[in-house]
């Protein structure tokens, strides 16, 4: 196989494809699906300039309220918008999964697996001047890389970010620390957590790589101490004390003081990804076989699914609403993750998603679930279900 742009997909990709029931002829809209941005709130006025930069009009995305589409090849990166903070590209299928959590102000959000934060950042914008969103992702370099987003987007204020393994993260929604902080505060020997920056003091830098280097001898899944890495002004930490904010409380309290949404962007494949797929004629098909065709691997990563959708489901207030996405379509990543999920958990109800009747997307295999696929939707691939918690 050469890795000629437009080149055939190779044979195992067909093979893998086959065996997931895929018709390989959704790929065939590759090269035409557009490039998606979704501009900031109220930075609308740079379009005009984006169309001189690009020599190309932004059309607006009828369908999902921020988000414009531009030709497939187009590079944003260069523009004046993109480098001010006043837009980011982000496909529109994923703006879709965020938009199914009707995030609104006040809300306290957890993103289970953040990086590097595109869905993050549009939670983020929909929250106001209340509420927070919490991002765990267990890997540091990619969580790294959403905080230098926060930053330049300059959204952080009500944000938190924890390297962790969503599949055991514990930490509680800001507000309910907040409550506690108050009778913590009277200690005044008790050290607090202040204000934000990412020039530590000597000390605190000398244990942060004492404990990096310790995490480095150790293997990083499975690790149970969540590590905070970024926190904002209004994001509930500053004034708390360590113990305070690692606070945990059981599964019943959990029902009244759990997050009011839940996203689970579970790793996947990717192989509902167009330019993922496409970054492995660069890459070399050979790494294909091992990092999306292989067996085990998906075995592991159905597993890792429902253990990260399981816990964002703990973590979950009754009333609540919790989105389940990923870039695959295989129905073993989708809906056989959900329908274990729903068989364990007598408490979560699948939801309609209602803005989804102008989406361009189809049904899946379960009713309720939605299936973007790159020919009929124009879109990357993406999967998303909704829950909500009811008591029982
Ligand atoms: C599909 S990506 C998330 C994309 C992200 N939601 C966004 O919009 O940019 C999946 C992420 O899950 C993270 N991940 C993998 N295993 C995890 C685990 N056990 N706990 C938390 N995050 C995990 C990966 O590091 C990766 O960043």
């Amino acid at each position: 196989m050469d890795g000629a742009p437009g080149a055939p997909l190779p044979r195992e990709f067909l093979d893998f494809l086959g065996e997931n029931g895929l018709d390989p002829s959704i790929y065939a809209a590759g090269d035409c699906v557009p490039r998606y941005v979704r501009v900031k709130p109220g930075g609308e006025s740079c379009l005009r300039e984006l169309e001189g930069e690009l020599a190309c009009e932004p059309e607006t995305v009828d369908w999902l309220p921020g988000f414009y589409s531009l030709p497939p090849r187009v590079q944003i990166a260069g523009t004046r918008a993109y480098r001010e903070g006043k837009l980011y590209g982000i496909d529109a299928a994923s703006g879709a999964a965020v938009s199914a959590l009707s995030v609104s102000e006040g809300d306290h959000v957890l993103d289970l697996c953040a990086a590097p934060g595109a869905k993050l950042c549009m939670m983020l914008d929909a929250l106001g001047d209340l509420g927070s969103v919490t991002g765990v992702d267990v890997s540091e370099h990619r969580l790294a890389a959403c905080r230098t987003m926060l930053q330049k987007y300059a959204i952080g204020d009500r944000c938190r970010l924890f390297v962790a393994d969503g599949t055991m993260f514990s930490v509680i929604p800001a507000r309910v620390h907040s409550y506690k902080s108050c009778e913590s505060m009277t200690n005044e020997e008790v050290q607090t957590f202040q204000e934000w920056t990412s020039r530590r003091p000597w000390k605190e830098r000398k244990r942060a790589a004492r404990a990096r280097q310790s995490a480095t001898s150790k293997p990083r899944l499975g690790f149970e101490n969540p590590e905070i890495i970024f926190y904002g002004k209004h994001s509930g930490v500053i004034g708390l004390t360590k113990d305070d904010l690692y606070r945990t409380v059981s599964d019943n309290e959990l029902l009244n003081c759990g997050y009011d949404k839940v996203l689970v962007d579970a790793e996947c494949t990717h192989d509902g990804s167009i330019r993922h797929i496409q970054k492995f004629e660069q890459w070399g098909w050979e790494t294909l076989q091992q990092r999306v065709l292989n067996a085990e691997r998906t075995d592991n990563l159905t597993l890792l699914q429902l253990k990260l959708l399981i816990n964002g489901f703990r973590l979950l207030k009754v009333g609540g609403t919790l989105v389940y996405s990923t870039c695959s379509l295989t129905v073993a990543q989708n809906e056989d993750v959900v329908e274990r999920f729903i068989k364990e958990n007598a408490t979560a109800v699948l939801q309609e998603i209602d803005a989804a009747a102008s989406w361009p997307c189809k049904s899946g295999r379960i009713p309720k679930t939605l299936r973007f696929d790159p020919s009929t939707s124009q879109t990357s691939g993406l999967f998303v279900a909704k829950f909500t918690k009811v008591s029982l």
